[in-house]
């Protein structure tokens, strides 16, 4: 990992041996304009990201995430408000801090098309001081780990798309760091691709205790690699908590349900009372799936089936995704 640096006396830590964060955003505050034209980009913000976790920053369009992310790579300066990481504040101290970040903001668009894979990697090593023979074991592993050997003296420009993206997150890791700040890493990428991604950006993280930061509209991403998300909703934090924790306390619940007995004109009540979807009949039994708002709407459909005369013969939970929980907490918008 990253050459160490001094890591300044913080009031908070220093009553205890823990590690600091890797990253610590403390009352950021940033707007932009003046006057009536104010816009509170990002409004009192504080979170605290863990060594070696996947935190992801979701919200909807304009709820201040690019912002944030610019912040805390001293890319915007804030209005007010700090960010410090491994417990370096990094307008104090922006070279420390930075010797330990890495970062993928726009795609593949960060990567020069004409260079190989290995002198793009070589490149952006030395952006950060190390020179091509220090990190050319790293970058072997690098490429490797992420399926490009073979491509290693290859021009950017002949790679596919998926491809470009991953050489893009290798230059990002390509200084050896240990926070990776990520915009979309999977933005434009093919299935294939989007899933060796995730599976890699979770490696990082389980096996080489790699800090994650990233934003991403793909709820699936989100939930796959992500063990914390932060939901920002008009600049401020509407939720920060565990995917698992969020999935539970806001995400709708769908059961696939296969009956017996059911009248024609009790499905159509059915139709009206609930978000039901997907009939099929086979043979005496109907199947169909229902989107429940609670654990108690169950009951009462198991009630209403009681009554119409029919019998429930099986009930499986679909899986509860991320996407119902986010969508409650926003309010609906994307
Ligand atoms: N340079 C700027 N000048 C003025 N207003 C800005 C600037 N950058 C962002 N904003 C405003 O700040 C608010 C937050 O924008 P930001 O881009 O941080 O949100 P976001 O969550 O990243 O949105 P998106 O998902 O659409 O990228 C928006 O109202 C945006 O219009």
């Amino acid at each position: 990992m990253s050459d160490a640096v001094t890591v300044p006396d913080r009031n908070d830590d220093a009553a205890t041996d823990d590690p600091p964060p890797a990253v610590s955003v403390r009352g950021l505050t940033k707007t932009y304009g003046d006057g009536d034209e104010t816009v509170r980009a990002v409004d009192d913000l504080s979170f605290d990201v863990e060594p070696g976790t996947v935190v992801g920053v979701l919200g909807p369009n304009g709820a201040g995430k690019t912002t944030t992310l610019k912040s805390m790579l001293g890319l915007v300066v804030p209005t007010s408000g700090s960010v410090s990481i491994a417990g370096v504040d990094v307008h104090g101290d922006p070279t420390a801090a930075y010797a330990h970040v890495g970062a993928m903001l726009e795609g593949a668009r960060n990567v020069y098309w004409r260079l190989t894979v290995r002198e793009n990697l070589e490149f952006f090593a030395s952006l950060g001081g190390r020179r091509p023979a220090d990190v050319r074991e790293r970058h072997d592993e690098l490429l490797d780990q992420l399926h490009l050997g073979e491509k290693a003296d290859t021009p950017v420009n002949d790679l596919s798309r998926g491809m470009k993206q991953k050489v893009s997150l290798a230059c990002t890791l390509a200084r050896d760091v240990d926070v990776a700040f990520l915009d979309e890493p999977t933005l434009g990428l093919d299935v294939e691709s989007a899933v060796e991604l995730r599976r890699e950006l979770r490696r990082l993280a389980e096996e080489d205790s790699m800090t994650v930061v990233l934003s991403s509209h793909d709820m699936d991403v989100v939930q796959a690699v992500c063990d914390r998300v932060v939901v920002m909703v008009d600049g401020r934090v509407a939720a920060d908590d565990t995917v698992e924790n969020l999935v539970e306390a806001f995400g709708t619940q769908a059961y696939r349900l296969t009956v017996s007995g059911l009248p024609s004109d009790a499905r159509d009540r059915l139709d009206e009372r609930y978000d039901v979807a997907d009939w099929t009949t086979v043979g005496g039994q109907v199947r169909f799936e229902v989107t429940l708002p609670d654990g108690t709407a169950m009951y009462d459909l198991m009630d209403d089936l009681r009554a119409a005369g029919a019998t429930p013969d099986r009930v499986e939970p679909t899986a509860l995704d991320l996407e119902g929980a986010f969508l409650e907490l926003v309010g609906g918008e994307r």
